[in-house]
């Protein structure tokens, strides 16, 4: 009883505290203890979040990283099947040629792609599928593209990693460089972005090129715009180009000159072509003769550019398929580069050829062969021409490429314009008879 009372109600003072203090250290002890365990544990937990979180950033990261349109080795094992020449072994044309196609998603891009992919040769496009058109155009061509083995990676040719890369994956043998910020007029709306891809994207291409072991031979997509102010016609290669009347044709000028520099310091063989107003199915919506064909079905007033003095303006329009043959003659006849490692070991071809069709036709003629293949009259609004980069004709002299190529267009206005209206019926879901018609 007394025990128990001593240890409920101790009678030594001294006693009571020495062990309410012992009794608070083993107390104190305890807690002491499981406060450092609980530190411990709190560490524990801290440090584990910790790696998981950084885990998870990893994983992130990484996802993101595989979730990009480039890289790994599926992608890589896809570049390498796409950018196999599948020419019969022995055939007239030698073993065919890996190339690859920049702007692979664009109109002309798509149709080079193919021709390549028909004959034989490898094709790996590259392109980065800008909203500056309709993307969903661009993706329609890509699936056209796929559907005949040809695989187009999503990139910009100012991304220098993802060149190199291509390059470490595919010793291609030509490069198609048909990427660029098109049109004369959007200049003045959005001028950097021409410097961008036609400038700066270019030069980014030309070092993967120069870098590359071996050096692909080039062919690039110069533009008619080049001849600017010039009025002696037809159009020659040896005509003047320093009076550019847009920042478009100053961009291709400048490419004529930058990719110079690379042919001489380098030894990489380049070949640059003069484009005539393009046209044709599965053609760039931004271009008059498209954008005609829109509005005209759809019963909207199109507006049409007149000349000074009331002269019509004229464009030596050249359709898709024999700009096509230009492309793959001058890849063909190319000769290689000469470079290795950087360094130049011999002169290099460097080449600049006009490709259209020697017969020009007016605005308002073309706006006639659409309304017939249309079957519908077009609401126009003719103005004159806004001071917005255009100039008044264009008309080529192609006795070069003839020469050198084999060039040789066969394509009238009529005809090729009849193409391009059946195309555009069957793309967009029109049937004759109905009420758009
Ligand atoms: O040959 C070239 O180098 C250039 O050809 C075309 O440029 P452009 O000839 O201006 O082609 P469109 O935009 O289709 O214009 C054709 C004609 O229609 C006229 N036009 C254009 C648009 C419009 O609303 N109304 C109109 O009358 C233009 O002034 C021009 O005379 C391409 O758009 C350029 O990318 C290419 O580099």
């Amino acid at each position: 009883m007394r025990v128990l009372e001593d240890d409920l109600f101790p009678s030594t003072p001294g006693k009571v505290k020495i062990e309410r203090a012992g009794s608070m250290n083993r107390q104190l002890h305890r807690c002491f203890a499981s406060t450092s365990t609980m530190f411990l544990w709190a560490l524990f937990l801290v440090a584990m979040t910790a790696s998981y979180l950084s885990f998870q950033s990893f994983v992130d990261t990484s996802s993101k990283y595989f979730a990009a349109s480039w890289g790994g080795l599926h992608w890589e094992r896809q570049i390498r099947a796409s950018a196999a020449p599948r020419r019969p072994p022995g055939s007239a044309d030698g073993a065919g040629m890996s190339v690859l196609v920049t702007g692979a998603a664009g109109f002309v891009g798509t149709h080079c792609s193919l021709a390549l992919r028909k004959r034989g040769d490898g094709v790996v496009g590259i392109d980065n599928f800008n909203s500056y058109y309709d993307p969903s155009l661009k993706k329609a061509r890509r699936s056209l593209l796929a559907s005949h083995g040809v695989f187009v990676v999503e990139g910009d040719i100012n991304d220098g990693r993802l060149l190199a890369k291509l390059f470490d994956v595919v010793p291609f043998t030509h490069v198609l460089h048909l990427a660029a910020q098109a049109g004369v007029r959007y200049a003045m709306e959005n001028p950097t972005s021409y410097v961008h891809s036609n400038i700066a994207g270019l030069v980014t291409l030309l070092e993967a090129c120069k870098d590359a072991d071996p050096q692909p031979a080039i062919v690039w997509a110069s533009s008619s715009s080049v001849y600017g102010l010039n009025d002696k016609v037809p159009f020659s290669e040896r005509d003047r180009t320093d009076q550019p009347a847009s920042l478009y044709a100053a961009t291709k000028k400048a490419g004529e000159e930058i990719t110079h520099t690379y042919n001489h310091i380098y030894g990489l063989s380049i070949t640059g072509l003069r484009f005539f107003t393009v046209y044709g199915p599965w053609g760039r919506p931004d271009m008059a003769y498209f954008s005609f064909t829109r509005n005209i079905l759809q019963g909207k007033p199109i507006t049409v550019y007149r000349g000074k003095n009331h002269v019509d303006l004229a464009r030596d329009f050249t359709y898709i398929d024999d700009i096509v043959k230009g492309c793959l003659g001058s890849l063909d006849t190319a000769g290689k580069s000469t470079g290795t490692g950087g360094k130049n070991r011999g002169p290099a071809p460097y080449r600049i050829f006009n490709l259209g069709n020697t017969s020009p036709v007016t605005v308002p003629n073309l706006v006639s062969i659409l309304e017939k293949h249309l079957r519908v009259k077009a609401k126009k609004n003719v103005i004159e021409m806004p001071g917005n980069g255009d100039v008044p004709f264009t008309h080529a002299n192609i006795s070069l490429a003839r020469q050198q190529l084999g060039y040789k267009p066969t394509t009238n206005l009529d005809v090729g314009l009849k193409k391009f209206v059946k195309w555009y019926l069957s793309y967009y879901g029109y049937t004759r008879g109905s009420k758009n018609l």
